[in-house]
């Protein structure tokens, strides 16, 4: 799980807020240069403008002179009324843009002294014209044309046009450097415009860049911490899951050691196993090995994959193998035979558990699902199989020493312990049922001898051979067992005294038939006396019954061995 981290301060941080005022402040600073730039221009556009009129003005004024000029010298030598009124018409133009043009430079000394020299000049001409028309007007066009002759409009002209061209030559320097101005004006303001934009622009891209690389460390940063919730909450659930397995596992163990039968244990397991695997099914197989085969006890949940109830060890890897064999669906894995795995689904699995203890082969726990199967589920299983197999293992060593505690080790029949213990529960039943039991208590004859004539070791196995006609002749209800040394009883539930007789006979003959191999010497057969006792008739509790028997038994002695006594008829 990867450690959780706070979100680091940005190096940028400290410099955000002067970046953004500054942006702002540089923002202003354009804005306010824009405006100044801009009255700037237009004053310099006003400035062009106007020495545009100065010139053009001036040029009006010497055009208009020339004109007045012209129309006035043309009248005084032709005499035409046309000439003379052109001139009429020409004359206050000539006067109004000289006085324009005194109006329109008083921004310029300079220039208004010379446009005030023109309009003095202009108006000492227009003076002297007016006085010739006036003459020729009075006394005639020879007259007007005898005083042209001394008048001195020559010079007066040229002193306007050399004034008029000293105006437009100041006025075209002045036009020049002021749309050198304006130029520069314009240069500087686009330089300024373009700087002012960029470098804020390149200041808040700056910081938006920090931000954008900020906020992809938070959102890194935050995604990390929701993946670490999400471990840690998945680490907790494991954790608790974990906890409640192991809790399970260990009520489990608990109510195992309490099982008294195979069965029970079989029964819990598949308790246990739905209730942490609730979608596996599986069944609980234990090892017939004089049988070599394994057989199914027990199954539980819904099996995904069938599994026979009957099969060889062999067809099992785990068995074979004495470890868990786990396959799943696809290729690479390799499939027990005594499953049908064309049932098997895309994430089906199975698991084959042996179950094992002391180094002994008990059996196998099989479990499979359509989904599941993780390491973890196996271990579950693993877990319940170890649990399984010391109890199973258990119940075998204490079924063995019950088995032990109850049986004769030399015949292998029931001893008197449990003789007395199920007597009782036998009399008991037919009591209430209002049925017979019989009881025969029988003693082989001459046994002394014998033991004497051929060891011990022969008496051993006439004894067994004779607990063994015992077991042939007598059902599987019955109570067989060695009361001591060469005695035996048996105890015949719900049978009369006749059916006990028939039996009594019937073992008898048997037993008078007996022979037993010992050093390859075939030795008896020997005989035995038999005493038969019946309840209700011979007593009413299980020690009464048996000394009846053992009373008419010691009768058929004294009468001669080799047969029964029935204690009814004895006491008779
Ligand atoms: N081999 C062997 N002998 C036993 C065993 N238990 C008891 N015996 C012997 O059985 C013999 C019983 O002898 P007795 O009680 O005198 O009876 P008997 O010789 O059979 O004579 P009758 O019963 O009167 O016919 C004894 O010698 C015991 O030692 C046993 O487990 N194995």
């Amino acid at each position: 799980m990867p450690p959780v981290t706070s979100a680091p301060s940005s190096r940028l941080r400290p410099y955000r807020m002067p970046a953004f005022i500054l942006s702002v402040v540089l923002l202003i600073c354009v804005g306010v240069a824009m405006v100044l730039s801009i009255r700037s221009f237009t004053r310099s556009t006003d400035l062009v403008e106007h020495s545009y009129q100065v010139i053009n003005t001036a040029e009006a004024i010497r055009s208009s002179a020339r004109s007045t000029e012209s129309d006035a010298r043309g009248y005084r030598l032709s005499g035409r009324d046309q000439l003379l009124a052109e001139y009429l018409a020409t004359f206050p133009a000539t006067r109004k843009a000289t006085s324009q043009l005194v109006v329109i430079t008083r921004d310029d000394p300079a220039q208004q002294t010379r446009a005030l020299e023109v309009e003095t000049l202009v108006e000492k001409r227009l003076a002297e014209l007016q006085r010739l028309i006036d003459i020729q007007r009075d006394q005639g066009i020879a007259e007007a044309q005898r005083e042209g002759l001394d008048s001195p409009g020559f010079g007066q002209m040229q002193q306007i046009n050399l004034l008029i061209d000293t105006v437009l030559t100041q006025e075209h320097h002045l036009l020049r450097e002021r749309r050198q101005t304006m130029a520069t004006l314009a240069a500087v303001t686009i330089a300024g415009v373009v700087a002012g934009i960029l470098l804020p622009l390149v200041l808040l891209g700056l910081l938006l860049g920090g931000l954008t690389r900020e906020n992809r460390r938070s959102l890194k940063l935050e995604r990390e911490a929701r993946s670490t919730m999400r471990e840690l909450a998945i680490s907790l659930e494991q954790r608790s899951r974990l906890s409640e397995q192991r809790r399970v596992l260990g009520a489990y163990a608990g109510i195992l050691q309490s099982c008294e039968n195979l069965n029970e244990a079989l029964n819990v397991t598949a308790e246990v196993i739905a209730q942490m695997l609730p979608t596996a099914g599986g069944r609980c197989y234990v090892l017939r090995s004089s049988l070599n085969q394994v057989e199914a006890l027990s199954r539980f949940g819904t099996e995904t994959v069938p599994s026979d109830s009957v099969w060889a060890p062999s067809a099992c890897w785990g068995l074979r193998r004495g470890q868990p064999h786990r396959s799943g669906h696809g290729p690479g894995n390799v499939y027990c035979s005594h499953l049908h795995i064309e049932d098997l689904g895309e994430n089906g699995w199975t698991l084959c558990v042996p179950l094992m203890a002391q180094g002994v082969s008990l059996g196998l726990l099989h479990v499979n699902g359509a989904t599941g199967g993780s390491s973890e589920d196996v271990q579950v299983v693993e877990a319940i199989a170890e649990q399984l197999s010391l109890a199973m293992i258990n119940l075998q060593l204490r079924e063995s020493l019950r088995v032990q505690s109850l049986r004769d080790p030399l015949t292998g029949l029931y001893n008197r312990r449990y003789l007395e213990e199920n007597t009782q529960r036998e009399l008991q039943r037919c009591q209430r049922r209002g049925l017979p039991l019989s009881v025969i208590m029988l003693d082989i004859d001459h046994f002394k001898r014998f033991n004497d004539e051929h060891g011990h070791a022969a008496g051993d196995a006439l004894l067994t051979a004779i607990a063994q006609t015992l077991q042939t002749h007598t059902r599987d209800e019955d109570i067989v067992c060695r009361y001591g040394g060469e005695e035996f009883t048996v105890v015949m539930p719900e049978a009369s005294s006749e059916d006990a007789q028939r039996r009594a006979e019937e073992i008898r003959s048997a037993i008078a038939t007996t022979t037993v191999v010992h050093l390859r010497k075939t030795l008896g057969p020997n005989t035995a006396s038999l005493g038969v006792a019946t309840y209700p008739f011979d007593g009413s509790t299980p020690a009464e019954l048996i000394g009846s028997a053992d009373t008419a038994l010691y009768r058929a002695k004294a009468e001669g061995r080799n047969r029964f006594v029935v204690h009814q008829l004895a006491r008779a």
